[in-house]
């Protein structure tokens, strides 16, 4: 980690956006900043800087700048940004070419970013679906023509080669999550789905446990097999030497005469004039490139080619994704000014949970609704739609029938553990991700001389200055820190209560629920406790419940944590390092993260007297039933925590 501004940032930068705070400036990127700018409100202030306004002088004097690229950054504005300023790069389009620039500029940047597979994975089918249903041509033919040309008959022309998807075989090229999800969603349209990647060695036995294809897709031996055989061809294999110009003169000459082809990867994995010949040629019936690069794709008559779409390099684009982004940016710039601390979890773990989710097939979803209908016996239900959302969050709470440790997940997902168990993370191939797994520093004990976790599964990718490293940040997240600032502030969720627990406490526990404070949570039939549990050595955090587990095990303990501002707590588990509980985007209770992120916040709904509810922000869905029993709280005479017993 490294050290923040009360370390490392000049005064005058420190002093640099007025009234003696800080200065984020977004440079090239963000023209309105407002959510920044609440977000970090009394901590520093935010302004937009255009490449029109560099000799304003805001970029010098950051203390932070945000930018989507540095190496793309023009030379003017690169000469702007100084060593001691923390560099944010959202969602940077080629992660090592900024490495190198700011090890060769000696500056210190953060890469920030979320995972897109579900994004590319809905433009390669938006592609096709354009592709095969003509639905640009037809709408812009209907929008120029007079209504009194009828429909059918002046565009028949145009609605010629037009396929239906049902039936069509969708080859794709590179097994990776985008290439997954594509899978998941031709699946769904009724395609048959082959894939070639000599690298991916199939379900069970494969190098990258976390990808795994639906079962009804087939393995190609070869890749000339494959284009003979697909009506569609996707490509998604990362540019190497191997996979240069993979798609050859040569290989295209094995493909499937009225073949579209869709290209969201690289540029150079496919012979741009061989492809335009058989464009010309008919062979091929259209292709659609994400980005475009060479002479041969900028000529006049290819835009007006009513078979080719070219994108600008927007595939991997949504709302969604970005607000993640501009989410995960904002904690990291909370931490690095209230705690002076840059967390190290640039780029999160949800990048390969986010693609799991798409790998559901017909059978998997059969289990799930068995499975949540099995979940939610006995309760009277009227509605079927309310019955699976009602379903969905039983699978959110312990399992009652089990009262054992089930070294299950708990999750909301339809998903069972034979499954579930052959996601794992992803198998890391970029350098910056195998780094970022070096082993932390070990993280101290507290009163309870539990052992924490120093393993750090968060991703990171720094490069430039040395990181520093420190392990204060385990138990300090920005809202922590905020809190401390801001003291005199009651938490929005205090709740008053007498406390009547089901356990009793040797004393009479506080009657509200505040930051700092240790508990446990029981289950919701009172048999057991909710635990954090390791899957495998390494293999991550996940909540679980245990029947024979007591509260004073550190496993059931966890350190309760206000978002300040806004009514949400965060829940830290001790032996799982002070992550935080969240609902993964494959819908599991897990501890992956120390930062506090809309995935980690939970509401208490109910009252502290009785069961009440934890729910999750970002998945409603995701709700806790659960007693809480507070075991140390934060003396007010002397602010140490102390058990309660
Ligand atoms: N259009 C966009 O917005 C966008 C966004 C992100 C990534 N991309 C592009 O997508 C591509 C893949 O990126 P990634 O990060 O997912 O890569 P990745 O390394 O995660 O996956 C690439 C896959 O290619 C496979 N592969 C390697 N050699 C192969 C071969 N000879 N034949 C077939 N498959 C082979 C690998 O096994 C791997 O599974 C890159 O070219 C990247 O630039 C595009």
């Amino acid at each position: 980690m490294l050290r923040g501004p009360a370390h490392s940032v000049p005064a005058t930068a420190a002093a640099a956006g007025g009234g003696g705070q800080p200065l984020v400036v977004t440079l090239n990127c963000l023209e309105d900043p407002s959510v920044e700018r609440d977000a970090l409100a009394g901590a520093a202030a935010v302004e937009h800087a255009p490449l029109s306004a560099l000799a304003s002088g805001h970029v010098e004097a950051a203390a932070a700048v945000l930018l989507t690229s540095l190496a793309f950054l023009p030379r003017a504005a690169q000469r702007r940004l100084r060593p001691w300023q923390l560099l944010l790069c959202l969602g940077s389009p080629d992660r090592a070419a900024d490495a190198a620039a700011a090890a060769e500029l000696g500056l210190r940047l953060v890469h920030v970013d979320a995972n897109r597979a579900e994004e590319i994975a809905d433009t390669v089918m938006a592609l096709f679906l354009g592709l095969l249903r003509r639905t640009h041509l037809l709408s812009g033919h209907a929008s120029s023509s007079t209504p009194s040309a009828g429909w059918l008959g002046s565009v028949q022309p145009l609605c010629r080669g037009m396929r239906r998807c049902r039936g069509l075989v969708l080859g794709i090229v590179g097994v990776n999550a985008a290439a997954r999800c594509l899978a998941t969603r031709s699946l769904a349209f009724r395609m048959s789905v082959l894939y070639f990647d000599p690298l991916y060695e199939g379900a069970g036995k494969t190098k990258r446990p976390s990808i795994v294809f639906p079962s009804s897709a087939r393995r190609m031996d070869t890749l000339n097999d494959l284009l003979a055989a697909s009506d569609l061809v996707s490509l998604h294999c990362a540019l190497t030497n191997d996979t240069t110009n993979i798609i050859s003169a040569e290989r295209l000459q094995h493909i499937k005469p009225g073949a579209f082809i869709v290209n969201t990867s690289s540029c150079q994995l496919i012979d741009d004039c061989a492809l335009k010949q058989l464009l010309l040629d008919g062979t091929i019936a259209g292709c659609a490139l994400d980005g475009a690069e060479g002479p041969q794709w900028m000529e006049a008559w290819v835009h007006e080619m009513p078979n080719v779409l070219i994108l600008p390099r927007s595939a991997d684009y949504s709302e969604e994704v970005w607000m993640e982004i501009r989410e995960k940016a904002i904690t990291i710039l909370q931490s690095f000014f209230f705690d002076g601390i840059v967390p190290n979890n640039a780029i999160s773990d949800e990048d390969e949970a986010i693609s799991d989710v798409g790998c559901e097939d017909d059978q998997l979803y059969k289990q799930a609704n068995e499975h949540s209908l099995r979940v939610c016996d006995g309760e009277q239900q009227t509605d079927e739609s309310q019955l699976t959302l009602e379903c969905d969050k039983r699978r959110a709470i312990s399992k009652p029938e089990v009262p054992e440790a089930s070294g299950q997940s708990q999750s909301i997902g339809l998903r069972s553990e034979g499954r579930r168990s052959r996601f794992g993370k992803k198998g890391k191939k970029r350098p910056a991700r195998r780094r970022s797994q070096q082993k932390m520093d070990e993280l101290s004990t507290v009163e309870s001389g539990s052992n924490y976790s120093s393993r750090r599964d968060d991703d990171t990718v720094m490069s430039g200055r040395d990181q520093v490293l420190s392990s204060s940040s385990r138990f300090a997240s920005p809202e922590e820190s905020k809190n401390k600032l801001r003291s005199s502030a009651e938490s929005p969720m205090e709740i008053i209560s007498e406390h009547k627990l089901p356990a009793g406490l040797g004393r009479k526990p506080p009657e509200r629920l505040k930051d700092g404070f240790v508990v446990a949570l029981r289950t919701r039939d009172n048999l057991g406790f909710h635990v954090s549990r390791e899957r495998v050595a390494g293999g991550g955090w996940y909540l679980d419940v245990v029947s024979n587990a007591t509260k004073r095990d550190p496993a059931s303990q966890f350190l309760i944590t206000f978002k300040n501002k806004v009514d949400t707590m965060g829940l830290r588990s001790f032996v799982a390092g002070g992550k935080l509980l969240q609902v993964n985007k494959k819908a599991e209770l897990v501890f992956a993260s120390h930062a506090f992120d809309i995935w980690e916040s939970w509401t208490l709904e109910g009252s502290l007297l009785e069961c009440c509810k934890l729910v999750n922000h970002r998945n409603p869905l995701a709700v806790l039933e659960v007693y809480i029993e507070i075991l140390a709280a934060v003396s007010e005479e002397d602010g140490v925590t102390r058990w309660l017993d």
